[in-house]
């Protein structure tokens, strides 16, 4: 891959996508990560700084300290218009609303923090008719390693052809600092939670794993040539095969042969 070729195109498509859109703008959700900060260099390039609102969207005792830092040093650097919106509060109404909710189930409560991150997202879209923009990494969305209408909830995907070690490579040629791009990698849903302690696998390796497999070799295979667990290879194949729903539209029940 020519990173530098690949930044042009991607800056092209941000454009080209906002223009066809009818609109000039762009909101994006700015956690202090390497994706979201990658996104919203990008689209400044594209679109210009007076159009890219970044929303850092913190939860009162799980974010930590350093991406509200980090969060606010990509939206300094680029000077673009920053606002906070803390989901602590609406995440309790929504918890204290649900009569069968509750605090110990990480996975429903994680994914609600990341659709409540959605709409506030969309909120602002609308408000200032501008699109949203998505962060979504070429590795994410082959594994489905996101919230389906949560982080998954965007309008374009500028970076869904960038495996997670090719956003750290152009991350590095636009001079992101070196703390949001060595980080390690995490949605933050839940207490410690880390992509790569989830995933039971490097980045650098399901990379290479999906890679292979995208070339048409079987994930035996691959498994040999990278040296994985078959437990590696197995989680992950159940991960893509389980998530393939999350990269299309809903399914209808067709009835076009009862008309
Ligand atoms: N075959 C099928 N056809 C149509 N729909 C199907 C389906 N199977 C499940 N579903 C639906 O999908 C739902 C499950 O999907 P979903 O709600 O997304 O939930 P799920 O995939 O279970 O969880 C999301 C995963 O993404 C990770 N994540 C989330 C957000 C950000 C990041 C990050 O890296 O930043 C990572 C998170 O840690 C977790 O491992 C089911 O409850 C069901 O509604
Ligand atoms: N605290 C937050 N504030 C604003 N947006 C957030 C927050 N947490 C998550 N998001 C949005 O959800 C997206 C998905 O999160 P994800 O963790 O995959 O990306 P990242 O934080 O940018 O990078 P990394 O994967 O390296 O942590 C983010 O890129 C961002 O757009
Ligand atoms: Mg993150």
């Amino acid at each position: 891959m020519d990173i530098s070729k690949a930044k042009d195109s991607i800056v092209e498509f941000i454009r080209d996508k906002t223009k066809e859109a009818g609109v000039k703008g762009a909101v994006i959700g700015i956690s202090g990560g390497i994706d979201s900060a990658l996104t919203a260099y990008l689209t400044v390039e594209a679109l210009g700084k007076e159009n890219v609102l970044g929303i850092h969207m913190p939860e009162l005792n799980l974010t930590p300290a350093e991406d509200v830092l980090d969060a606010t040093e990509v939206a300094d650097r680029l000077g673009i218009e920053f606002k906070t919106v803390d989901i602590s509060e609406i995440l309790s109404a929504y918890l204290n609303s649900i009569p069968e909710s509750s605090a110990s189930n990480s996975h429903s409560n994680g994914n609600l923090k990341a659709r409540i991150r959605m709409s506030t997202l969309y909120y602002y879209a609308n408000m200032m008719s501008r699109t949203v923009m998505g962060t979504g990494n070429k590795t994410e969305i082959l594994l489905g390693y996101f919230t389906k209408y949560g982080d998954g909830g965007v309008d374009f995907e500028p970076i869904g052809d960038l495996y997670k070690t090719e956003v750290k490579e152009m991350s590095a040629l636009l001079g992101i600092p070196e703390e949001i791009i060595t980080k390690a990698p995490s949605a933050r849903l839940w207490a410690d939670q880390t992509d790569e302690e989830e995933l039971g696998i490097t980045y650098e390796l399901v990379d290479r794993f999906l890679a292979l497999l995208l070339e048409g070799e079987t994930p035996q295979v691959a498994q040999n040539t990278l040296g994985l667990t078959s437990t590696q290879r197995d989680s992950v194949v159940k991960r893509i095969n389980a998530n393939l729903h999350k990269q299309k539209a809903p399914a209808i029940a067709e009835l076009r042969s009862l008309r």
